[in-house]
């Protein structure tokens, strides 16, 4: 009886553990799918001036799916996205997910600078479980706002087995996209992202989640970034190239202290030859030089045009400039060995 007793408790634990909803923890950081306006049809708008618990209200359809716990990490537009929130929002996400009982995290962000913060987190989470940053286009109180279905899918994608192990992605207009590869290419339409590299890795449509591409390179548990005890990051500026350029720019960089360039380079991350010496000179001061290009896709290839061992540059690869300023950050806390760099950026 005893026996019979034990073993209908255990598969009715079984059965609730197995219909029990996930748990999912909603950042906020401000951003346009967080902005207000004053008149649905106008465009201007405030940026991150809508609460989280505002956000989720929108979507009351969040809740049949998961247990949904928001919390507010800044109220900024991500132009203002800085090193501070950055780092806040890393270990805390880090903290979170060490935690049994949370699943998964999305962040809510703006759309200008979400391909950075996306790709921080890639390099500084220490877990498998699913990272999904979401964004919109058009504001909270605007017509047609696209926050609220993007949120809906971010917590599809957030909940679904598959995303688990992909590194951190980023939801919109109804893609799936990887940190590494995904740049926002247009200013103004809702489907302002691609990964002009790889491609997207899945599609989330009205929450249906399918995903056919896997990441490759190293993110999250593979990675060796280990933000727990920093309180900054190293300054790493970009200064982006043009026919009669300067030399202005790069030392400019170098007297504000920069420990790196990322030189956003014409073509093949050519740089103009006045400022191919001075970024010569930055590195015979210390500064590590990066060749990257203002093209938007492609590999600024170990030998292309520019002799990188003469000069002391080195590449970074598929990464456009802005994301390989992200690496450079991270990579410069470990070594400035510029061997060692570049291996870096051969490998994330
Ligand atoms: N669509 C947006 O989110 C743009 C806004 N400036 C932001 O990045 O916060």
């Amino acid at each position: 009886m005893n026996f019979l007793r034990t073993s209908l408790m255990v598969t009715l634990i079984g059965v609730s553990s197995l219909m029990a909803k996930p748990t999912i923890a909603i950042l906020a950081t401000g951003g346009t799918i967080a902005g207000s306006g004053t008149s649905e049809l106008k465009s201007s708008y405030s940026a991150g001036a809508v609460t989280v618990d505002k956000l989720l209200a929108a979507v009351p359809a969040i809740n049949d799916m998961a247990t949904i716990k928001g919390e507010q990490i800044s109220s900024i537009g991500s132009q203002e996205m800085n090193n501070q929130v950055w780092l806040k929002l890393a270990k805390r996400v880090n903290e979170l997910l060490a935690q049994p009982d949370i699943d998964g995290v999305v962040i809510t962000h703006g759309t200008d600078t979400v391909e950075e913060t996306s790709y921080f987190l890639d390099l500084t989470v220490k877990s498998k479980k699913p990272v999904v940053f979401v964004a919109a286009m058009r504001s909270s109180t605007s017509m047609s706002a696209d926050g609220p279905m993007n949120l809906f899918n971010a917590v599809n994608v957030a909940i679904n087995k598959e995303t688990t192990g992909k590194g951190v992605v980023v939801v919109m207009n109804d893609e799936i996209h990887s940190a590494r590869e995904v740049t926002k290419v247009n200013t103004s339409s809702v489907n302002a992202f691609a990964s002009p590299n790889s491609g997207k890795i899945g599609t989330v449509y009205y929450g249906n989640v399918e995903y056919y591409m896997q990441p490759t390179r190293k993110h999250t548990v593979a990675s060796e970034f280990d933000v727990s005890k920093l309180e900054d990051l190293p300054r790493v500026d970009i200064v982006y190239a043009h026919p009669n350029d300067t030399d202005v720019m790069v030392k400019a960089a170098v007297s504000a202290g920069a420990k790196a360039i990322v030189h956003a380079g014409m073509g093949n991350g050519n740089p103009f030859p006045l400022t191919q010496d001075a970024l010569a000179d930055a590195v015979k001061k210390g500064v590590v030089v990066a060749r990257s290009s203002r093209v938007g896709s492609g590999s600024t290839t170990l030998e292309g045009e520019v002799d990188d061992a003469k000069y002391g540059f080195i590449t970074t690869t598929t990464l456009n400039p802005q994301k390989a300023r992200v690496l450079l950050m991270l990579g410069l806390t470990k070594t400035s060995d510029k061997k060692a760099l570049q291996k870096m950026f051969l490998e994330y």
